[in-house]
């Protein structure tokens, strides 16, 4: 399998993962990073030094990494020799990153050992983001911040607009915002870029995108699968703080912002704030018409029988986390006024897909009879990656009867094309200084504050969330969100 374009390498660096007994780093970053380096876009001098305070050996962490690596990436990217080649790339360090006392000599001498002082140092945080300000501050004191250094941070940034702004705060004295790296995933998927081509690439498209042609948008995120052991931390977010206050607040940015003047970071990120301090605001007035939240009973899965939500979570009967929301945002500027943009994010639904759906106006009766219904453009982001738009052509034959085809279809690539994993990127952009896929503080602070209001309105509101049937689109309110304005979510037009 080939990738898309050759990449080039990347100058050697020195990758430092907090947090690289977890989960993220097992299942996505080392990963992310084998993958690269099999490419050859990773120099067999860098070095990637994982840090937690369990404590473990060099050997015994890349026992560890080798088992993550065969059981996270597909058996045909996975080379014995490479992996060993990759491994020796691989340190440990066994340290308390919020604490200024432990190893942090250990992992200078490390730092220092074989490199230049110029040598790019990225510091990548996957731990809980409560450590963050803590780590920075170490790291930063303990005299291994350099000027080629960065600092990526993981989502959640905070868990609501007030720690938000505590954890910028205090990771922000001790690095420059152009040093900090805000990562969202979402904006390292092929199909979510490829939004920026579509619109502005396409002059036919960007005449047409705005509310005299646009009806309505659709941007779902829907999962099959429940908590996945992640109960601990899921049950403490829900699904408006892990999903949209993120990644398809990110989405709906692309979708609706202005032409930016390049595509420089800046640039984007302007345009991306725009669309975010114009979000008309939702809050405990208006939450009811607009909002519907719901947590899934037992139902079924891939074909099986599958608990419900409260039942998996350790412990914990009495729960009123959300484990799927739908909204309905509405931007308050001139192109879009009107126009209603439809968010959906759920666990346990039928099928996992991500998807934005833009539905243009209906015509006018004419020609061909009764008023032609609008034209969907579909952007699926995953899986199967695609673009089309259906279009009326004249059924072979002496009459006037007519045919839908796809126009523009299966932008998706070749199939022996590999789309990147999204941290793949996106982790080499921060090792190259790249910001533009990141997101910066005031973005993640916008979209905080547009969300936060939302959640005390819920805390308000003692009837808590619908209950849906486990393998469902959800509960029955996500539907009548948008009957009230006589739209219907993508599933149910094509019922
Ligand atoms: N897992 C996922 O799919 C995703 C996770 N995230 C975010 O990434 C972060 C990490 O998630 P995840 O990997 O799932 O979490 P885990 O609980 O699996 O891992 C946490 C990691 O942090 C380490 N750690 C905890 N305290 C300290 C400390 N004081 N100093 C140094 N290391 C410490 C732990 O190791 P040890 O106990 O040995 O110190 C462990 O390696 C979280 O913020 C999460 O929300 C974001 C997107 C997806
Ligand atoms: O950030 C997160 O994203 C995943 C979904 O990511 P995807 O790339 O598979 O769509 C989600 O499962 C997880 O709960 C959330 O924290």
């Amino acid at each position: 399998m080939t990738a898309s374009t050759p990449l080039e390498p990347v100058e050697s660096f020195d990758y430092v993962i907090f947090g690289a007994t977890g989960d993220l780093t097992m299942r996505k970053l080392l990963p992310a990073l084998y993958r690269r380096f099999a490419e050859g876009q990773i120099t067999a001098d860098s070095r990637i030094v994982g840090t937690a305070r369990s404590p473990l050996d060099d050997e015994t962490y890349r026992e560890r990494a080798r088992k993550a690596l065969g059981e996270h990436v597909r058996a045909d990217e996975l080379i014995d020799a490479t992996v060993n080649r990759f491994l020796r790339l691989v340190h440990y360090v066994s340290l308390n990153g919020a604490e200024s006392t432990g190893n942090w000599d250990g992992l200078k001498t490390l730092l220092e050992s074989n490199a230049s002082a110029d040598r790019v140092r990225v510091f990548y945080l996957a731990t809980a983001p409560d450590l963050y300000g803590e780590i920075a501050r170490n790291v930063s004191e303990q005299g291994l911040r350099s000027d080629t250094s960065r600092i990526v941070l993981e989502k959640p940034i905070g868990t609501d607009l007030d720690t938000a702004r505590k954890v910028n705060e205090n990771v922000g004295r001790y690095f420059p915002e152009n040093s900090i790296f805000r990562i969202d995933h979402y904006l390292g998927k092929e199909a979510v870029q490829n939004i920026i081509a579509l619109r502005f690439a396409n002059p036919m498209l960007e005449r047409m995108w705005d509310r005299e042609s646009i009806d309505y948008v659709q941007i779902t995120a829907a999962e099959t699968v429940g908590l996945e052991g992640r109960g601990g931390y899921y049950d403490g977010s829900g699904a408006l703080r892990d999903m949209i206050q993120n990644h398809l607040l990110q989405v709906l940015t692309v979708v609706a912002m202005e032409r930016p003047e390049s595509l420089d970071a800046d640039a984007l990120r302007d345009e991306k704030v725009r669309v975010l301090t114009s979000l008309k605001p939702l809050d405990r007035n208006n939450l009811r018409a607009n909002v519907a939240r719901g947590q899934y009973v037992q139902g079924t899965a891939g074909g099986k029988a599958v608990p419900a939500y409260r039942e998996e979570l350790p412990g914990e009967t009495e729960s009123n986390t959300e484990t799927f929301v739908a909204l309905k945002a509405e931007i308050d500027n001139d192109r879009w006024q009107g126009v209603p943009f439809y968010l959906r994010s759920g666990k346990r639904m039928p099928e996992k897909v991500t998807e934005v759906v833009v539905q243009f106006r209906a015509g006018e009766p004419g020609l061909f009879g009764e008023a032609r219904p609008g034209s969907r453009l579909v952007i699926r982001v995953q899986p199967n990656e695609s673009v089309t738009l259906p279009l009326f052509v004249k059924h072979p034959g002496n009459s006037f009867g007519l045919d839908e085809v796809d126009a523009l279809s299966k932008l998706g690539q070749p199939e022996r094309i590999r789309y990147r994993d999204s941290y793949e990127g996106l982790m080499l952009d921060a090792v190259k200084g790249s910001p533009a896929l990141f997101v910066r503080k005031d973005e993640t602070e916008a979209a905080w504050k547009w969300v936060t209001p939302i959640l005390e309105g819920w805390s308000q509101d003692e009837t808590g969330p619908d209950s849906y049937e486990a393998g469902t689109w959800g509960p029955e309110s996500a539907r009548e969100l948008l009957q009230q304005a006589g739209h219907v979510w993508v599933e149910d037009i094509a019922a």
